[in-house]
């Protein structure tokens, strides 16, 4: 029997239309609904034995923790149905490398999780969503695909959802992991190179069925004449956590560290990211002393993926050590 994949979808380019094939950047998101998706592909019959499911039809720049919370419980029930072998989700590409974490670090399963976008809406010409729908289920029909943690395959790629980030917003070979892809998918057959080192999905000790609510964590980015003005707004407006989105080693300003040594004592989480474009590399105690003022370092995780993991350690722990470890580890 031909293996089982639900395509839960979401939005996005891969959904979006333009007036014209022309319109590769001009054209409207999350338009197209999935039975038409599926219809658009009829080679997926060849793979698997889809089904689709509307969970939103969103651009994804708009996806809150609300969607976060009903997209992984969703995820979570049909996991441990028996008749579903994989599942496949359709995402904007603005912040899927969000969601592809959030998933890797909270759904109790091996079964294939893919996730798949496209750069050009399906109007347009070379359209890649059509191939990249392709692969995604084929890969997460594939048994090869179990246990590695939720992928997402865009451009022929496999990469890990913990690692993938969007590097450039106008090319088709968008999503680059600064580790390098897992594997790549052609003609529909996956061919693996690597694993993830970081523990996901059933070595992760967060359970989406465990999680009711999750915590704002903010975001605030470093420069030069930077002052700690959206620090100090971010926690005022109920923040437990807060993303510096640093210079180069997680560098802070002067103007702005008494600001959050203040914020720390209040009891606020300081976590230490760079936005350098190829990934960062943040250490502890490089550039500013963490363990005499009580912050956390996100490591290679980008700002947006280090917020991601602080909600969700959040709902486990408010103890800085903790935190670490969780940065660490995962
Ligand atoms: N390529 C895309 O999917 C971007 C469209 C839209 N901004 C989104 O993320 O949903």
């Amino acid at each position: 029997a031909q293996p089982n994949v639900v395509i839960l979808a979401t939005g996005g380019t891969i959904a979006g239309a333009g007036a014209e094939a022309t319109n590769s950047a001009t054209y409207q998101a999350a338009k197209v609904p999935v039975d038409k998706l599926i219809a658009g592909v009829p080679e997926l019959a060849k793979v698997a034995a889809v089904r689709g499911e509307q969970v939103f039809q969103i651009a994804s720049e708009s996806f809150t923790n609300e969607h976060l919370l009903a997209l992984g419980k969703r995820v979570s029930a049909l996991v441990k149905q028996a008749d579903v072998d994989g599942i496949v989700i359709t995402h904007g590409t603005d912040t899927l490398e969000e969601t592809a974490y959030f998933l890797n670090l909270v759904i109790k399963s091996d079964k294939p999780i893919v996730l798949v976008g496209s750069m050009r809406p399906g109007t347009a010409m070379s359209a890649d969503g059509m191939l990249n729908l392709y692969n995604a289920v084929a890969a997460a029909a594939a048994k090869d695909a179990r246990g590695k943690g939720v992928l997402v395959a865009m451009n022929d790629e496999l990469n890990s959802g913990r690692d993938v980030s969007k590097m450039i917003n106008i090319q088709t070979g968008a999503f680059k992991s600064p580790w390098g892809p897992l594997g790549m998918i052609v003609e529909g057959r996956n061919y693996w190179f690597r694993l993830p080192a970081k523990r996901h999905t059933v070595n992760s000790e967060f359970d989406i069925d465990k999680i009711d609510s999750l915590p704002l964590v903010g975001i605030a980015y470093g420069h030069g004449n930077v002052a700690d003005t959206a620090y100090k707004a971010l926690a005022a407006s109920g923040a437990k956590a807060i993303i510096h989105a640093g210079t180069g080693n997680g560098s802070v300003a002067k103007n702005v560290v008494a600001g959050l040594r203040e914020l720390r004592s209040q009891g606020v989480q300081i976590i230490r990211s760079s936005h350098v474009n190829a990934g960062g590399f943040v250490l502890r105690n490089a550039e500013q002393p963490d363990d005499q003022y009580d912050w956390v370092v996100a490591h290679d995780l980008n700002p947006q993926k280090a917020r991601i993991l602080a909600t969700v350690a959040l709902t486990k722990t408010g103890d800085s050590k903790e935190l670490q470890r969780i940065f660490w580890e995962y």
